[in-house]
């Protein structure tokens, strides 16, 4: 087992951990992030030379104290909240706000609730794919409900669903829009724990198929380490930045159980406990 600290990955190639990340896997560079948020008080400096190199195909989770700006961090590569200094970039390309090349899920999955599930799922799908037959639109929608499981309720309507059978819907629908990237904010953070595990399996299982780069926002540092290729932690704020990235060398595919019973397990999760509490 190999981790690092990342005093400052601003370069935009990076050796870590004696791994080569040339430009050209980078799929997310986070450069020089800031974040102010204007208060009555006066500006509040949330982040602050943040630098963040993403790879293709890379799971990348990321912890850090309540109130950090994680969600901020996350908002900011959604194109939904304004950069107040820096640059994001997808592929090179700075992003200039919203894009299919980037899919969200929240932890609410926020959809329309007297719409059914396939009617969610596609309201993403027809935005993308104008040009794609009804049919292909229609095929891709229930190929990703299938995958998350409700084969058996394409027409179910949103409200009738429970919460963890939303939440597979709002994975669904960010998955059929097929982004380069996916965003996700603590997606599982109000479901029960089973729940939680089913819909962390799923997720792993379509992402395994797709490898499509994901970052994660997450409380749970078990979560972090079962999921992730790396764990990004974040300093607390104000000014936040990234604090230390640990890479997790689990092969993949992995299973809760072969996961829980390495021995590096309990290593990782000792160094993300020990940054949080420090
Ligand atoms: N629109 C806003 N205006 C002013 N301050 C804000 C705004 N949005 C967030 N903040 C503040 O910025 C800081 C970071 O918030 P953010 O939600 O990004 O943190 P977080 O790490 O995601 O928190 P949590 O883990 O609790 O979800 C917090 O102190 C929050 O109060």
């Amino acid at each position: 087992m190999s981790t690092a600290t990342i005093k400052d990955n601003k370069k935009a190639e990076i050796t870590e951990n004696g791994i080569f990340y040339p430009s050209s896997k980078i799929m997310l560079d986070l450069d020089d992030l800031k974040k102010v948020y204007p208060t009555p008080k006066g500006d509040y400096v949330v982040l602050e030379h943040l630098n963040l190199q993403i790879m293709r195909e890379e799971f990348v989770t990321i912890i850090g104290h309540s109130g950090c700006g994680k969600t901020t961090m996350l908002s900011m590569i959604a194109g939904l909240n304004p950069i107040s200094g820096g640059r994001i970039a997808v592929l090179g390309n700075p992003i200039k706000g919203p894009g299919p090349d980037r899919g969200v899920i929240f932890q609410s999955p926020s959809l329309m609730p007297w719409m059914t599930a396939l009617q969610n799922v596609l309201l993403g799908v027809n935005q993308v794919f104008p040009h794609a037959s009804k049919k292909e639109r229609h095929e891709i929608a229930k190929y990703y409900l299938q995958k998350v499981g409700l084969d058996g309720a394409f027409d179910k309507k949103a409200s009738e669903l429970s919460q963890g059978m939303q939440q597979r819907v709002g994975i669904a629908r960010a998955f059929a829009i097929k982004p380069k990237v996916l965003l996700l904010d603590e997606p599982f953070g109000m479901l029960d724990s089973l729940t939680r595990g089913e819909l962390q399996d799923i997720l792993i299982e379509i992402w395994n198929k797709e490898k499509i780069t994901a970052v994660m926002v997450t409380h749970d540092v078990d979560e972090a380490i079962f999921l992730a290729d790396r764990v990004v932690m974040m300093t607390s704020g104000p000014r936040a930045k990234i604090g230390d990235i640990l890479k997790i060398d689990f092969q993949r595919p992995r299973t809760r159980k072969t996961v829980l019973e390495h021995e590096d397990y309990y290593t990782y999760r000792k160094h993300l406990i020990d940054f949080l509490e420090h």
